[in-house]
């Protein structure tokens, strides 16, 4: 019988690293002295001494090539929560995500980490310090947290200490820093658009929000500690930056950071929240005549309007994890890496002008993309 060689445990591979986290994730391996492939349905950089592979984590065969000759496999792969489209997901998520563990089962993939979210147990009710072993959402708020949470479910019972095939999941919240092309940009084009003068609700519920340093420093701690006695096996950990603040303070530091106005004027949560899910639903009917996408979806408004923070207690017990970047110097680095979303100075709008072309803005304009 022919006896597989072990590939070396410093050659991993990053599906999804040409996207934000991953490429984050991808520069910090090379540091560490990893030989990194990555495999992506787009290349959008290079980094001496890392190899790209164009393709769909959805074709085995294309998986194959790339996880031959690898004994970790970072999977943070996944359509924009932005796109909302259920097939979509369902069709990288789900299934790409069975896909991917069946290509690292027949190539002989040791370890396999998942980027999960520590979205998959939220409702939209508060969470205050949730560990991990609150249930999964019974009723998810989009379709994107649904396949989430069978993402997560799936890699987590491959793990097989049989099979010689561990895994582990990450559970990250809110995570931002430079090149993020979510948090930030979004917040700064609703600004733009005069809709961020409202806080949703009385502005005193907790968030957290992760530096993506932190969260790359958990993946990496969590590939290196994931061995067949330890207790990773088949677990889910929260990362993150273990400081919630106030998802309107948040807010506030990042559009003042950048030379806007924080919002001052309070609306009531279930009063855009009812809003919300009545857009998605015109949304849903137009959907095959219109693709419309409206900023304030419901889970953009629930994530905005409640409590919802969690205990990384599990990651620093079982892998020691601590985050490196403390939240206001994230802060800080984040702002001084979006130069060109600066607010360009305009001329003056007296107060009551702005507020009632904002309180219009919110519930009138809709974007057809
Ligand atoms: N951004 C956030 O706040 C959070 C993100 N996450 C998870 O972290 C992971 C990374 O997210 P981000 O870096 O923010 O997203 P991103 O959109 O920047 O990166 C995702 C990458 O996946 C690639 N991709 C998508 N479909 C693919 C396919 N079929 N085959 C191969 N590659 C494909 C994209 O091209 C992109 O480069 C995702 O799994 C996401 O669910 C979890 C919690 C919070
Ligand atoms: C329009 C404003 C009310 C909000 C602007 C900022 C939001 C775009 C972001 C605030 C919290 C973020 C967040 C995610 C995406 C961007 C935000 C909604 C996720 C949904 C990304 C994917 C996940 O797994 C969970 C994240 C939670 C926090």
């Amino acid at each position: 019988m022919a006896t597989r060689i072990r590939p070396s445990s410093k050659r991993c591979a990053v599906i999804g690293g040409s996207g934000f986290l991953g490429r984050h994730l991808v520069e910090r391996l090379v540091e560490k002295g990893y030989s990194v492939a990555v495999f992506d349905i787009s290349q959008r950089y290079q980094v001496p001494g890392v190899t790209f592979h164009q393709g769909d984590l959805c074709d085995k065969q294309a998986l194959l090539k790339v996880l031959k000759d690898v004994s970790l496999v970072f999977h943070c792969a996944s359509p924009s929560p932005a796109c909302d489209d259920r097939q979509l997901f369902w069709k990288v998520n789900v299934e790409g995500t069975r896909t991917v563990i069946q290509a690292c089962q027949e190539a002989g993939v040791q370890k396999l980490i998942l980027t999960s979210s520590a979205s998959v147990v939220f409702e939209g009710t508060d969470i205050k310090n949730g560990k991990e072993d609150l249930p999964y959402a019974k009723r998810p708020i989009d379709y994107y947290t649904e396949t989430k949470i069978h993402q997560e479910k799936v890699v987590l019972e491959a793990c097989s200490k049989e099979k010689d095939f561990l895994t582990v999941a990450i559970r990250p919240h809110g995570i931002f820093g430079p090149r993020d092309p979510q948090l930030v940009p979004i917040l700064v084009d609703t600004a733009r658009k005069g809709k961020m003068k409202f806080i949703i609700g009385d502005g005193t519920n907790l968030v957290d929000f992760t530096y993506v340093e932190n969260v790359v420093h958990g993946h990496i701690l969590a590939a290196e500690h994931l061995k067949a006695d330890s207790p990773l096996c088949g677990k889910a950990y929260h990362i993150t930056n273990d400081e919630p603040i106030r998802f309107w303070d948040f807010m506030s530091q990042v559009l003042i950071g950048l030379g806007y106005d924080a919002p001052r004027y309070h609306l009531p949560y279930s009063l855009v929240y009812g809003i919300a899910m009545l857009l998605w639903m015109i949304t849903c009917l137009l959907r095959p005549l219109v693709n419309i996408k409206p900023t304030f979806t419901p889970m953009r408004v629930a994530l905005a309007g409640t409590h919802h923070y969690y205990s990384c207690w599990r990651a620093k017990q079982d892998m020691g994890y601590q985050p490196v970047v403390k939240l206001q110097e994230a802060i800080a680095r984040t702002v001084a890496s979006y130069p060109h979303l600066r607010k360009e100075e305009l001329p003056f709008l007296g107060q009551s002008e702005a507020f009632c072309i904002s309180f219009g803005c919110v519930f009138s304009e809709i974007r057809v993309d």
